[in-house]
């Protein structure tokens, strides 16, 4: 169970761009985090990651999450990503291993072995030996989701995975989340096409700096929150389509 209590963050240290954010997830489930431009959903993650300096606190299962960091995966919004880095597929993948950055222990073939099971998981293993600077978005960000799954995370968090990438690598990835929850890991994704929020996820999170709504998506996916989270101009779309 992941528990969020009280969180709010700040970059100038005067105004807060995440404020008093409280929630819970229970169960294993693929939860969406949305909510407009600038809302701070990233900021979110970054605060729960303790990736920059946030108030309130974190538990995973009880115990605070910066205690628990190796089973914590964390891929970030490909735009903050440099492609230029001289690494290949399969040593981007064996990253995983050793999230505590260890980059110099030895990899055993048997490792090696859990990272090329990983390349084929997501379709990706016949580019194992390629530069990750020639390969597309989607094929970027499936060799991403191999990363998280050679570490053996049981709490993912993805920022904006599906931005630009092609419906096959999509689908791929989206195929593995459902395996991965079903295995029973969670996994939160920083979102924005609400045209799949319902066949996406079981569970959202709605903001605007602060918390909208959270819960079950059939629950929090309704005209009202939505209204909330994005204003009078959202057009929502009924059950027909
Ligand atoms: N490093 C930073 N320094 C200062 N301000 C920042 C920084 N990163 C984000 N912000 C600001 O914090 C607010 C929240 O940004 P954040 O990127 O978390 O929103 P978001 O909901 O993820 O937006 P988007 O959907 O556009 O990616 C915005 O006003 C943004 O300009």
């Amino acid at each position: 169970m992941l528990a969020v209590k009280d969180l709010s963050i700040s970059y100038d240290g005067r105004t807060n761009v995440v404020e008093n954010v409280s929630f819970q997830i229970e169960k294993p489930s693929i939860v969406g985090i949305l909510g407009p431009n600038g809302a701070g959903k990233s900021t979110l993650i970054k605060g729960i990651l303790r990736l920059i300096p946030s108030s309130g606190e974190t538990y995973y299962n009880g115990t605070m999450l910066k205690n628990v960091q190796r089973k914590v995966a964390y891929v970030e919004q490909k735009s903050a990503i440099d492609y230029t880095f001289p690494i290949t597929v399969r040593e981007c993948v064996s990253l995983g291993l050793y999230p505590s950055g260890k980059l110099f222990k030895r990899i055993t073939a048997q490792d090696w072995k859990r990272v090329e099971d990983a390349l084929k998981k997501v379709h990706m293993h016949e580019y194992q030996n390629k530069q990750i600077g020639a390969l597309s978005g989607g094929q970027f960000q499936r060799v991403l989701i191999a990363r998280t799954l050679v570490q053996e995370a049981d709490l993912i968090f993805l920022d904006e995975p599906f931005v630009g990438i092609d419906t096959v690598s999509e689908k791929i990835i989206m195929d593995l989340l459902v395996e991965f929850r079903n295995q029973g890991k969670t996994i939160l994704i920083v979102h924005h096409d609400l045209g799949k929020v319902k066949e996406y996820f079981d569970q959202l999170i709605l903001m605007n700096k602060q918390l909208i709504a959270y819960g079950d998506t059939k629950k929090v996916f309704v005209e009202d929150n939505l209204i909330k989270t994005y204003g009078d101009s959202i057009v929502v779309k009924g059950d027909e389509g």
